[in-house]
């Protein structure tokens, strides 16, 4: 059983930096280990600021970006250039500021790619790059909406039942843009380090609730868990209603 840890850090500023300096170690000792490493990158607030720290940190090329396979666990299906695109805020953020190897970049499809609108298509596509089985990704961000949700997973919606695929294409999404493509929990558990990154008031009903067991049809991001490690990564205001008392760095 993968261990579940807690950090909680005093403010999102330092709670996207601190992670992207968790990112520049965590991936160090996985390529200095086996010569490579993976990643799968989260979109929203959070995510998109750790990738502006990771750009600016001035430990960034410690890692070695030519061996680095970055992949998404959501994505929003509108056109390529939208500045919703989960794809082109992190290039904007950090992946056009680092030599990654291009055919090392798995991008979920846009809606003006090569399966247009039929977003059933893209992601039976993006399925097929993670085959002949998922991979047993090396860090996986994740952050998670108020009411649980994780990736493009929301509370009792199609996907949270998904069993099988791994990748889903998902409708009606309660989060704007409505249409996505988004990996499944199966998928997420096979993760080997996930790091779940939210912070403030609006996420502490959603944190403490998965830190009390609650199931995930419900609260889908306590169905994300690791194989190996499940790290909360939270500021003071995602972790006010977290009852056990959990370290907090000092700023
Ligand atoms: O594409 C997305 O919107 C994300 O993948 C989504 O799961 C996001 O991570 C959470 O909604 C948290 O977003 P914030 O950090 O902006 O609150």
């Amino acid at each position: 059983m993968s261990k579940t840890e807690v950090v909680v850090y005093e403010n999102p500023d330092l709670l996207a930096a601190a992670t992207a300096a968790r990112l520049v170690t965590r991936l160090v000792d996985v390529q200095a280990a086996k010569g490579s490493a993976s990643v799968v990158l989260t979109g929203g607030g959070t995510g998109i600021a750790i990738l502006r720290e990771l750009r600016d940190s001035s430990a960034r090329d410690a890692i070695d970006w030519s061996r680095l396979d970055v992949y998404w666990g959501d994505e929003r299906f509108v056109p390529a250039d939208s500045d919703e695109r989960n794809e082109k805020q992190a290039r904007e953020a950090l992946l056009d500021h680092v030599p990654l190897d291009p055919k090392r970049v798995h991008a979920m499809a846009p809606s003006d790619g090569e399966f247009g609108e039929d977003v059933d298509a893209a992601a039976a596509a993006y399925a097929k790059i993670l085959t002949p089985e998922v991979p047993a990704f090396d860090i996986m961000l994740l952050g998670l909406g108020g009411e649980g949700h994780t990736a493009s997973i929301f509370p009792e919606s199609p996907a949270v039942f998904e069993k099988e695929r791994s990748v889903v294409a998902v409708r009606d999404c309660p989060k704007p843009p409505p249409t996505r493509i988004s990996l499944t929990l199966p998928a997420i558990r096979r993760a080997q380090d996930i790091w779940l990154v939210t912070g403030g008031e609006a996420k502490a009903d959603a944190v403490s609730q998965a830190l009390a067991g609650a199931g995930e049809v419900q609260i889908p991001v306590a169905g994300a868990r690791g194989s190996r490690r499940t790290l909360w990564l939270l500021d003071r205001g995602s972790a006010s209603k977290l009852t056990k008392v959990y370290q907090t760095p000092t700023a």
